[in-house]
């Protein structure tokens, strides 16, 4: 079992939560603040011990334990009711774990943070729905993700300096999407809509970021541009995905996580995890 580092928390993070003025978007993250600065040496990014979460008595996270790397690609698997929702939903502080110790780098201590101060800290999360503002173009769309800070229209009238462009299109070229900058959203394909929320949220250098089935309702074509784009973000973010898509898992991550009834069930390479007679009997089928 790995030490709990006992330094404070950031005070930052211990004041009250703070309201979100809220955009109407769902994805967590967009429009805050980039963490900065945080304490990584031990090289764990994420540390869920002993975590607990029950609904009416029932145990949706049950004794649960995950350590993610710094800069690893962790894919998380499972059958429907495993928990991986929960397990996002505690992370991003959407949830309350019952019991269980559940830190961002070795500092911050995440059952204390609100959402908001959560998202600002640097973890960021994209839902299985895309949730783009359909009515404004790509790069206005980018352009808002960089400064959602203000309300829609003074963001968009305010002066972009040189380096918010640069950034902007540096992100483009990631996503793709550099043709498409001054299309309207709405028009976009369901994977380039994902493609650019993706996008918004790396306007914001998560340090984490948490992908709910990414790849649902993709093309060929698309899931594989996903599978690349992931390993190249993989080493300056760390990815968290949970995945149905076999196929998709085997191409992007070395290191799967089994969820099974709230906890963890195996835990290994792809081909470990598919050869565990556990895995096979709740998951994979023979
Ligand atoms: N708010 C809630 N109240 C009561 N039970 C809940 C609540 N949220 C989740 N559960 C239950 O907790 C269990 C875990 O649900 P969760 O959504 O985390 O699973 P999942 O692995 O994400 O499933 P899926 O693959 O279907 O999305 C399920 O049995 C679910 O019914």
């Amino acid at each position: 079992m790995r030490a709990i580092p006992l330094a404070p928390v950031h005070p930052e993070f211990m004041l009250e939560p703070i309201l979100d003025a809220g955009s109407g978007r769902d994805a967590i993250g967009l429009g805050q603040r980039r963490g900065e600065g945080l304490d990584v040496r031990h090289g764990t990014v994420l540390t869920l011990e002993d975590i607990n979460v029950s609904f009416d008595g029932f145990k949706a996270l049950n004794s649960l334990n995950l350590y993610i790397g710094v800069g690893e690609l962790r894919c998380i698997i499972g059958p429907n009711g495993a928990g991986k929702t929960t397990l996002m939903d505690v992370i991003t502080g959407k949830t309350r774990p019952t019991s269980g110790k559940a830190w961002f780098g070795d500092t911050l201590d995440l059952t204390r943070m609100s959402e908001v101060q959560i998202a600002q800290a640097g973890i960021g999360r994209k839902f299985q729905k895309p949730t783009v503002f359909e009515a404004l173009s790509v790069f206005e769309n980018l352009e808002l993700a960089q400064k959602a800070d203000k309300s829609v229209l003074a963001s968009l009238v305010a002066h972009l300096s040189g380096e918010q462009r640069d950034r902007i299109e540096e992100i483009l070229q990631t996503i793709r999407l550099s043709g498409s900058a001054q299309r309207q959203a709405g028009l976009l394909s369901h994977g380039q809509k994902q493609f650019l929320e993706i996008g918004m949220l790396l306007m914001q250098d998560p340090q984490l970021l948490l992908l709910d089935e990414p790849v649902a309702g993709m093309t060929d074509a698309e899931t594989e541009f996903t599978a690349e784009l992931f390993k190249r973000l993989a080493g300056k973010h760390s990815l968290m995905v949970v995945e149905h898509d076999m196929g998709f898992v085997g191409s992007i991550a070395d290191h799967v996580t089994v969820l099974h009834q709230g906890s963890v069930l195996a835990e290994g390479s792809l081909e470990q995890v598919q050869a565990d007679d556990r895995v096979i009997e709740v998951y994979l089928g023979r």
